[in-house]
């Protein structure tokens, strides 16, 4: 069963004339992986301000585990998780004494500090360099280091703004896996990202923010179907006998072309995979690839805003 666990509804935020967030609705739902997607300037900091209470509503509501974060920040925050973009640590302490910092602040009793302490840590694989300064750490530790806190804290929602910019590929994807790993131990995950392959492979569902709104929302397939009408491409390789006759004949395709002597690509409205294996043994033909290429938020995302364009393009002329 879905449980909301963070509730907007008709939320906005103006800033003297000017609205940054434009009357956005949404659900997140316990235990899912939430992204809030969107070019510089759309309003996601602006939003998560609100749902921490960090900055005042304009109009509207927000409901963070049913409080308001306005009149009740305390509550809310001592059962949430913020990661800012640029997490603040004390460099000259090492990674140890800054969680026992956090520890004292968020009244975990004394008995317990240091092994939730540890624990925390090598959740997050920083166990080794538990003792070393900070100031010493990578931009990807620090990240790390920022999730132990959520941990330590035992939050029960993690709210992490471009969690993964600027971390090289493989601390970006040690840094998506402990965000997995949080999943799995029941947390409710908010982030915000450019990075659309990152958002992708670990959100159940996006928002797609433009200009202050919620321009398209759901889970990256139901945007694949709103914005690119369900089609889906395929890539074959297959050798011996032409398939491209009976690739053409299949129910559900398209168009099917041949773009190389054993290859071809097929525009279709739904998963045929199962058609295609079909055919080519039914041709005497060896199928030695077959890709169904999920389509890709960045492709889903550009072609959503370019068709936008071309609409005002259109409108203004
Ligand atoms: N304190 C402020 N005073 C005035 N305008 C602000 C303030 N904070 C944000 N804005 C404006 O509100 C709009 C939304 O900003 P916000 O930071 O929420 O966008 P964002 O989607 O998080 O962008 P980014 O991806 O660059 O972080 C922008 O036009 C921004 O200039």
């Amino acid at each position: 069963m879905n449980t909301p666990v963070i509730q907007a509804s008709s939320l906005c935020k103006r800033y003297g004339k000017h609205l940054a967030v434009d009357h956005i609705s949404f659900n997140v739902n316990k235990g899912e992986v939430f992204g809030l997607l969107g070019p510089n300037g759309a309003g996601k900091t602006t939003t998560i301000l609100m749902m921490l209470g960090l900055t005042e509503v304009s109009s509207g509501t927000i409901r963070v585990l049913e409080q308001d974060p306005q009149r009740a920040p305390l509550q809310v925050k001592s059962q949430i998780g913020y990661m800012p973009d640029a997490v603040g640590f004390y460099d000259y302490l090492t990674a140890w004494e800054n969680l026992a910092y956090t520890a004292r602040l968020a009244a975990i009793p004394a008995r317990e500090r240091e092994s939730r302490i540890d624990n925390a840590l090598a959740r997050v694989k920083l166990a080794d360099v538990a003792h070393d300064k900070v100031g010493s750490f990578s931009r990807g530790m620090r990240q790390r280091l920022g999730l132990a806190e959520i941990v330590l804290k035992g939050a029960s929602i993690a709210i992490l703004d471009e969690p993964t910019s600027g971390l090289d590929p493989q601390a970006a994807e040690d840094f998506l896996s402990l965000i997995g790993h949080l999943k799995q131990d029941g947390v409710t995950v908010l982030l915000s990202s450019h990075m659309l392959d990152h958002m992708q492979r670990i959100c159940d569902r996006v928002a797609l923010f433009r200009k202050g709104r919620i321009a398209l929302s759901g889970s990256v397939d139901e945007l694949a179907r709103q914005v690119l009408g369900g089609h889906r491409y395929v890539g074959i390789e297959a050798h011996g006998a032409s398939l491209l006759p009976a690739l053409q004949a299949l129910d559900g395709v398209r168009s099917a072309e041949q773009v190389g002597e054993h290859a071809y690509r097929l525009l279709t409205d739904r998963d045929v995979r199962g058609d295609i294996a079909r055919a080519a043994v039914g041709a005497g033909a060896d199928l030695l690839r077959l890709d169904d290429d999920v389509p890709s938020l960045d492709v889903i995302y550009n072609r959503y805003f370019q068709s936008l364009e071309s609409k005002e393009v259109r409108h203004a002329a």
